[in-house]
C-alpha cells in the first residue's frame, strides 16, 4: 500500500517537473536582455502621461532619449521638467504620427534607434451607435496606422546598428482594452487588438535581426489624457474598466521598462493584468519557462475565472438597461 502511495505522489511531482523541463527547452523566442544605458530610446507621446514618465525613467537609467508628439509647447515643457528632474537633456521633435513623411523625416534626423517605444495614443470612448465615424477613424489612424508609420520608418536604421550595439526593442503601448473588449470601446479596442496582430507577426519577421517586440497592457492610468477621458466616458465603461485597479503613470512606466529590458512579449502592469495575460496567452510568444508553466497549469481555471468576469459584466449591463 505504501508503495502505491509513494508512486502516486512521485508521479504528481514528476509530471510538473517534466513539464518544466520541456518548457525550459522549448520556449521561444529565447530569453534576452535589452540594454538601455547609453542606448538611443525613441518615445512617441513622450510629452505627457505614461510616455513622459517613461522618458524620464530612461534618462535616469542613462539612455539618450528622443521624444515625439505634436504640440510644441508641451514638448518643451516636458524637456524642461526632465532637465529639472535629472539634469539631462532629451531631444524633442514635433510631428503627427498620421503623417508618414513627417515621421520619416524625424526618424532620419534623430539618428538610429535602439529602443522604439510606440506609446502615442488617443481614446474617446462612446457607444458605436452614437460615435461619429470620424472619431472611429481618428483612433484607428493614430493608434494603429501611426504605429505602422513609425515602425516602417525606424526599422531599416534599427537593423543596421544591431551588430555593433546588441539587442534592440520595439515596444508598443496597448491597453487592457486591447486584451478584452469593453463597453464603449469598440474603436479603441479594435485599434489596440490590431496592435497585437501587428506585434505577433512583426516578432517573427525581426527576431533574426535581434530586435525584440514588447506589448504593454496598462489598466486605467492617471494621466492628462485619462483626466479628459473620464469626463465623457459612459458609466458602464467606467464600471467595467474598474474591474482592474487604476495605476499611476510612474508605475506603468516602471513595468514597461522592466518588460522591455527583459524582452517580454506581453507586459502586464498590475495583478489583474497578470491574470488577464495568462487568460489570453493563446498562441503568443513566451520567453519565460516559468510563465509558460503557469499558463499551461492554470489554462482551464483562468477560462473559468474569465467567465465569472463576463457574468459580472453582463449583469451590470442588464441592470443598466432596466434602469433606462
Ligand atoms: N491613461 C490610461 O488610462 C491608459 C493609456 N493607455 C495607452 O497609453 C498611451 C499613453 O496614454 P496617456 O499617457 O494616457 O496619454 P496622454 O493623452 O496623456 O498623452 C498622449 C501623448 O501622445 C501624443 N500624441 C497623441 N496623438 C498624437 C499624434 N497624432 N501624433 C503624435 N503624438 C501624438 C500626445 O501629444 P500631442 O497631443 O501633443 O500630440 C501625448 O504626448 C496611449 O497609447 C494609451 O492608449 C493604455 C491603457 C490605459
Ligand atoms: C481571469 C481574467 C481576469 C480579468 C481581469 C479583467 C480586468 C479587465 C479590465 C479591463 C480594463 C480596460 C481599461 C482600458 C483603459 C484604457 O485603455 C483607457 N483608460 C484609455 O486609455
Amino acid at each position: 500500500m505504501a508503495d502505491v502511495y509513494f508512486s502516486f505522489f512521485s508521479l504528481i511531482l514528476l509530471i510538473p517537473l517534466l513539464l518544466l523541463l520541456i518548457l525550459y527547452f522549448i520556449v521561444r523566442p529565447k530569453p534576452v536582455r535589452v540594454p538601455i544605458k547609453n542606448r538611443h530610446v525613441f518615445i512617441t507621446g513622450g510629452s505627457s502621461g505614461i510616455g513622459l514618465a517613461l522618458a524620464q525613467l530612461c534618462v535616469q537609467q542613462g539612455a539618450d532619449v528622443t521624444i515625439l508628439a505634436r504640440n510644441v509647447s508641451r514638448l518643451e515643457e516636458a524637456k524642461q521638467s526632465i532637465k529639472l528632474a535629472t539634469g539631462r537633456d532629451v531631444s524633442i521633435f514635433s510631428a503627427d504620427v498620421r503623417d508618414y513623411d513627417a515621421v520619416k523625416r524625424v526618424v532620419e534626423e534623430a539618428g538610429p534607434i535602439d529602443v522604439l517605444v510606440c506609446n502615442h495614443g488617443v481614446y474617446v470612448p462612446q457607444e458605436l451607435e452614437d460615435q461619429d465615424l470620424e472619431e472611429v477613424k481618428f483612433m484607428i489612424d493614430v493608434n494603429l496606422m501611426g504605429t505602422f508609420h513609425l515602425i516602417k520608418a525606424a526599422l531599416p536604421g534599427m537593423k543596421k546598428i544591431r551588430a555593433e550595439r546588441g539587442p534592440g526593442s520595439i515596444a508598443i503601448m496597448s491597453s487592457q482594452g486591447g486584451q478584452v473588449g469593453i463597453y464603449g470601446y469598440t474603436a479603441y479596442s479594435a485599434s489596440k487588438f490590431g496592435l497585437k496582430g501587428l506585434a505577433e507577426s512583426l516578432q517573427h519577421e525581426i527576431i533574426s535581426d535581434n530586435i525584440h517586440v514588447s506589448l504593454v497592457f496598462p489598466p486605467d492610468t492617471e494621466t492628462p489624457g485619462f483626466a479628459e477621458e473620464v469626463k465623457r466616458r459612459p458609466q458602464l465603461s467606467s464600471i467595467i474598466a474598474a474591474s482592474s485597479g487604476a495605476m499611476k503613470a510612474d508605475e506603468v512606466a516602471k513595468k514597461s521598462l522592466n518588460g522591455i529590458q527583459s524582452g517580454s512579449f506581453m507586459v502586464p502592469c498590475n495583478f489583474e493584468g497578470f491574470l488577464l495575460g495568462v487568460a489570453t496567452a493563446g498562441l503568443s510568444p513566451q520567453r519565460s519557462f516559468l510563465m509558460a508553466f503557469v499558463e499551461v497549469m492554470t489554462a482551464g481555471l483562468m477560462r473559468f475565472a474569465g467567465l465569472f468576469f463576463q457574468w459580472n459584466w453582463y449583469g451590470c449591463i442588464e441592470k443598466h438597461a432596466k434602469k433606462k
